[in-house]
């Protein structure tokens, strides 16, 4: 039966089809969970369905004014609700806190290097010998549209200008090599390490070096399922990477608690400093960067319920110090989302 936890792997159907939107990283990533699924399950099939999202076709409304909420994803839980596709893969970083009644996050797996990076463009390091963010004169400008990644940089690097710089990795690169306005970008490093692009990368972006913090779930990747489908669930269990999990589950109910989405300046940054112990790094930033509130804590956690009253306390911890304030300012210049394509 469905709902035996024991058997439910060994009846039934033996294929589980994966969604996954169809720029090169998503394709990639989907292959790296199927090779994973296809290891502890030899006898199942996963057909891969790549699909075009309202995030990939729109190019040009401001990330920000989307609302935040599903842009690269509900076409892919339209499909999964009407049981065309069994999972879905999707980079964490780009799923909503909250997912749709009868759907559910079934599993992480294991997490690449959650940081941002920067990418300079090569003739201007190679000609100045600049390797950082502290490198570089008044003025250079940065490529990139994320409001998370420009508050930040605002607050720590107030003398540098941003462009609005968007695409699939391999296209944000191209740009940084044609237009001669930019100096730099920023790129998350995983999707740089899964595209064997890596050797790109002129600095790794943490707190401790560039003051920069990374999104929410970043470099981790999220599979979302049908609540009730205990199969698929049974065969998530078997990739499920503990730590991580714990940790963006901790991410995510910071998030949660902020009421934000991708649209909003929150930074975080999760490590494991001792078996067991969870440091959890936090920022809120204005968008201009000229206003921002930190926080940090370590606590022992070893369950997705302790997890989640860590995100819980440390937005609490960040409200207290002021960041409802810059969240509500935010809220208030949004103007409403446009209509999702169909
Ligand atoms: N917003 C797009 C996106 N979604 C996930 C990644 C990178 C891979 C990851 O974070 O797992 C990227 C590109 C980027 O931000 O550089």
């Amino acid at each position: 039966m469905a709902d035996d936890k024991s058997s439910g792997l060994a009846q039934g159907p033996t294929t589980i089809r994966v969604g996954t939107r169809n720029s090169p990283l998503a394709l990639a990533q989907a292959d790296l969970v199927v090779a994973a699924l296809q290891a502890v399950l030899p006898a199942y099939s996963f057909p891969i369905h790549g699909m075009t999202t309202t995030g990939d076709r729109d190019q040009t409304t401001a990330l920000y004014n989307f609302g935040g909420k599903g842009l690269w994803t509900t076409q892919l839980e339209d499909k999964l609700e009407a049981n065309e596709l069994d999972i879905i893969v999707h980079s964490l970083k780009d799923m909503p806190t909250t997912l749709p009644d009868g759907l559910l996050l079934g599993c992480v797996t294991k997490r690449e290097d959650p940081r941002d990076t920067l990418v300079l463009k090569k003739e201007l390091a190679d000609k100045h010998g600049w390797k950082s963010l502290a490198d570089l004169p008044a003025g250079s400008v940065i490529g990139t549209s994320s409001v998370r990644r420009i508050a930040q940089l605002a607050r720590r690097y107030p003398n540098l200008k941003f462009k609005d710089h968007r695409g699939n990795i391999q296209t944000r690169l191209r740009k940084l090599d044609e237009d001669p306005e930019l100096t730099g970008i920023i790129l998350a490093a995983a999707g740089l390490q899964r595209m064997k692009l890596d050797a790109h990368i002129s600095q790794f972006l943490e707190l401790d070096n560039g003051g920069i913090l990374h999104a929410v779930g970043q470099g981790a990747l999220g599979i979302e399922c049908r609540a009730g489908d205990q199969k698929v669930l049974d065969a998530l269990k078997l990739i499920e990477d503990k730590d991580a999990a714990l940790a963006t589950v901790a991410e995510r109910s910071l998030m949660r608690a902020l009421e934000g989405g991708c649209s909003v300046p929150i930074g975080v940054e999760t490590k494991w400093v001792a078996p067991g112990q969870l440091r959890l790094r936090a920022t809120v930033v204005s968008v201009q960067g000229t206003e921002g509130v930190d926080g940090e804590a370590v606590e022992a956690i070893s369950s997705a319920e302790e997890a989640d009253r860590f995100g819980e306390k440390m937005a609490a911890d960040l409200v207290s110090k002021g960041a409802n304030k810059i969240l509500d300012d935010i809220n208030k210049n949004k103007p409403a989302p446009p209509a999702p394509a169909k």
